[in-house]
């Protein structure tokens, strides 16, 4: 039984996720999805909550043939604690799935095996790039899973970061 561990702020969750995902879902038995910053909402490069990060993936991911933990991790103050603080939120697991360098380096300081999947078309997706995309009103939908892009319409989230980014 191998558990693997994705960690990512998923701001918002894209198609260049679900890709990896995809792949890994061949790879382990079972996945944990860790969603960072997780206590860090309506600001310009974390426009969504914990919760609706949640329901953005857990939909997203409804088919996927392996069973999925969607579980929230808040951001601690010292790095060198991050990854005990990490292994006492989410079940236990073989290997971490990430291409962040810090979270590849102090993983590997834990003794925890860590692999970086493929990028998936890289320059149009990435979180930056799509959030972009819907502070300037221009076409985002087509770089996200039809589900996560219900859920931005459902909470109204191109109005939150529009008006989250306006000055007074
Ligand atoms: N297009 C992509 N293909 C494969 N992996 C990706 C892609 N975009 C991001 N990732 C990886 O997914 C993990 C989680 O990424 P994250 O949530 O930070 O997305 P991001 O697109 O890098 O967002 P941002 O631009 O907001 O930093 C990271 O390891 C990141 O390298
Ligand atoms: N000290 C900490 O809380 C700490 C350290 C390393 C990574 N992280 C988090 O891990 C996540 C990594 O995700 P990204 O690859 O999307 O940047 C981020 O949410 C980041 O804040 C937190």
């Amino acid at each position: 039984m191998k558990r693997g561990l994705y960690v990512g702020r998923f701001q918002p969750f894209h198609n260049g996720h679900k890709a990896v995902i995809d792949g890994l879902a061949q790879e382990v038995d079972e996945l944990i999805i860790g969603i960072g910053s997780a206590d860090i909402s309506h600001d310009i490069r974390h426009p969504f909550t914990a919760g609706e990060r949640v329901l953005m993936i857990t939909r997203a991911l409804n088919g996927l043939e392996i069973p999925v933990y969607v579980i929230p991790l808040e951001d601690v103050k010292r790095n060198a604690l991050w990854v005990a603080h990490v292994k006492s939120m989410v079940p236990p697991f073989d290997t971490v799935y990430t291409s962040n360098p810090l979270v590849i380096q102090l993983f590997k300081e834990a003794g925890i095996p860590v692999l970086s999947p493929p990028m998936y078309l890289r320059e149009s997706l990435s979180g930056t790039a799509v959030r972009n995309k819907m502070y300037q009103g221009e076409a985002w939908e087509e770089y996200l899973p039809a589900e996560v892009v219900s859920v931005i319409k459902e909470i109204h989230g191109i109005e939150r970061m529009q008006q989250i980014t306006k000055s007074d």
